[in-house]
């Protein structure tokens, strides 16, 4: 039986393309249920719907100008997703902080993609501030890792962790185009050891 995954993004949706091309290709025995964007704008609504999957924009800023608090958001988002009863939620570029009233809603079945090490650049623009770090020859290298989700941000305890190397000729762009290559990669690797943990 195939597994039912939703998938959170906020702008192109490389790393949904990636999950969507895994199911397309039998590497993935998943059903992506749901996109949700917290931005309209967002490419990667397009890639879902040229994939046929169901779409849920759901943005912030109408709750933000009626004075209401983030956590309604969350928690109006929370039930929107759990009318689909997905085994798990999958942040791909999903650039809003989820308070613990979301995440209650889960049982902890929600995995996050992000472009450091463990504890080094937790939170948002991950690989300029290692870039920079680099160039203040602060370290040698980055990283990727997928990781569960909980309250604090990014340290949630690791399902997969690669290195990426950082070489004194890389463009900054040069690093993003190295870490998104691993990115794709290990998205799809964190979910099918999500799911074989479940298993055991
Ligand atoms: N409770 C958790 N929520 C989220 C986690 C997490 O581990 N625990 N991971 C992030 C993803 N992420 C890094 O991997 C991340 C994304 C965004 C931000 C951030 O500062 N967001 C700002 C808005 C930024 C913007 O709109 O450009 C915010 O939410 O106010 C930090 C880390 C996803 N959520
Ligand atoms: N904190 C999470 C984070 O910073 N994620 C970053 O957002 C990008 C989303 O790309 P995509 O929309 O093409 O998948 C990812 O490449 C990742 O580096």
């Amino acid at each position: 039986m195939s597994r039912r995954i939703i998938v959170l993004i906020s702008g192109n949706g490389t790393n949904l393309q990636a999950i969507i091309d895994a199911v397309q290709s039998g590497t993935l025995d998943c059903k992506i249920e749901l996109v949700v964007s917290n931005k309209e704008s967002a490419y990667g609504l397009t890639r879902a719907a040229q994939a046929n999957i169901s779409t849920l924009v759901f943005p912030l800023k109408p709750y933000k100008d009626a004075g209401k608090p983030r956590v309604e958001y969350d928690v109006d988002l929370a039930k929107k997703i759990m009318s689909y009863n997905p085994e798990l939620i999958i942040l791909a570029g999903w650039m809003h902080i989820l308070s613990k009233d979301f995440l209650e809603y889960f049982n902890g079945n929600i995995i996050n993609l992000h472009p450091a090490l463990p504890g080094k650049f937790d939170g948002a623009h991950a690989i300029e501030r290692a870039y920079e770090a680099f160039k203040r020859n602060e370290i040698t290298n980055t990283g990727v890792m997928v990781h569960k989700v909980i309250p604090e941000v990014d340290k949630g305890q690791p399902l997969l962790i690669e290195e990426v190397p950082i070489f004194e000729s890389d463009t900054l762009d040069d690093l993003e185009k190295r870490i998104h290559s691993v990115e794709h990669r290990l998205i799809v690797r964190g979910i099918l050891k999500f799911f074989e943990d479940l298993n055991q």
